[in-house]
């Protein structure tokens, strides 16, 4: 894919980044990266200070200590940012008497950014057909659709997005979801924001997890579901047409299983383990997932809302 002006492969660092407002500490210390080709989850409660930590990533908010770059470079010293780096931080900051292609005109003067981008970008995001109606006529669904046009123009190579699956209908999260993973697979760094992890869990390979300004979690989805704070392990939900295979497989390779409506319930054990044993026994499944439930115990606790 590489972009013509953009940051190849570029890697967001975050390093020691602290802010105080007065006496609050809205960010302590954080130290995390995001890689490129992976969505990446940036997750924690509200207040946990997410949105004050992507301002610092993109020069709107100066940092009381600590660093935030791509590939080593600040924000506002990136030569072309919005063909660096594209943000969408609020769906909602656009003149309500201007259309979609007014909008990405303005911005795209302002950044420098070629106008045939335009097209591209409203194309992108599936507005083509609504370009040229005024905004205070959009469903919030259709804002945040430009919104991800605006962060688009500059065909970037790092996407850093606050919020964007809030407030979407179901049809709206299957799209951003499909479309966030195409943009990974392009080799692009995306970093979304969200409150809810079982909001993005089915978006995301990595997460990223804070809450009152410091770092909980920063690792794979599975290496989450693999965490046990507090004795609570991970659980897999398994199912195979050949059930009583699927038990012997499961038995043969020392993993404790309980059975349920939908199947088996294997405590302790990640997907792929389970995989791997149904794998060596040559029994075909129906069904593997993490268990959702135990994944969001594991949120809640990292993030201390577990009410213990
Ligand atoms: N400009 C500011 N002045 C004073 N306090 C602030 C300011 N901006 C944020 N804070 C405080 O910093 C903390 C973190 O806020 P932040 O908005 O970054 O959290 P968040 O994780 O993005 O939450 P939300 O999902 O609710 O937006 C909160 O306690 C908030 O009240």
């Amino acid at each position: 894919m590489p972009t013509t002006t953009g940051l190849p492969g570029a890697t967001i660092e975050i390093a020691g980044l602290t802010k105080r407002f007065g006496r609050v500490k809205a960010v302590d210390d954080l130290t995390f990266s995001v890689q490129p080709g992976r969505v990446t989850g940036f997750l924690g409660p509200n207040g946990a200070g997410k949105t004050t930590t992507l301002r610092m990533l993109l020069g709107l908010e100066r940092p009381s200590s600590g660093k935030a770059t791509f590939n080593g470079v600040r924000y506002r010293r990136l030569r072309r940012p919005l063909m660096s780096v594209g943000a969408a931080l609020e769906a909602s900051s656009f003149h309500p008497g201007r259309s979609a292609r007014d909008h990405l005109r303005v911005y795209a003067q302002a950044g420098r950014v070629p106008a045939r981008r335009i097209d591209d970008a409203l194309a992108a995001v599936g507005l083509t057909e609504a370009a040229d109606r005024r905004v205070g006529g959009y469903s919030l669904g259709m804002r945040q659709r430009l919104g991800l046009a605006f962060a688009l123009l500059g065909d970037p190579e790092v996407l850093v997005l606050d919020e964007p699956i809030n407030g979407l209908d179901p049809e709206g999260i299957r799209w951003i979801r499909h479309f966030l993973r195409g943009l990974a697979a392009q080799g692009r760094t995306v970093l979304i924001s969200s409150h809810l992890l079982s909001e993005v869990q089915q978006s995301v390979d990595d997460v990223i997890i804070i809450a009152k300004g410091r770092l909980r979690y920063a690792g794979t989805l599975a290496g989450l579901g693999a965490q046990s704070p507090g004795g609570i392990a991970p659980s897999t939900v398994v199912d195979a047409p050949r059930r009583d295979d699927l038990a012997q497989a499961l038995s043969a390779a020392q993993l404790g299983f309980e059975r349920s409506h939908s199947g088996f319930v294997v405590r302790g054990a990640s997907s792929e383990e389970v995989g791997r044993a149904a794998f060596a026994a040559g029994v075909e499944l129906s069904q593997l997932r993490t268990d959702t439930g135990s994944l969001e115990d594991t949120f809640l606790r990292l993030v201390g809302e577990d009410g213990l």
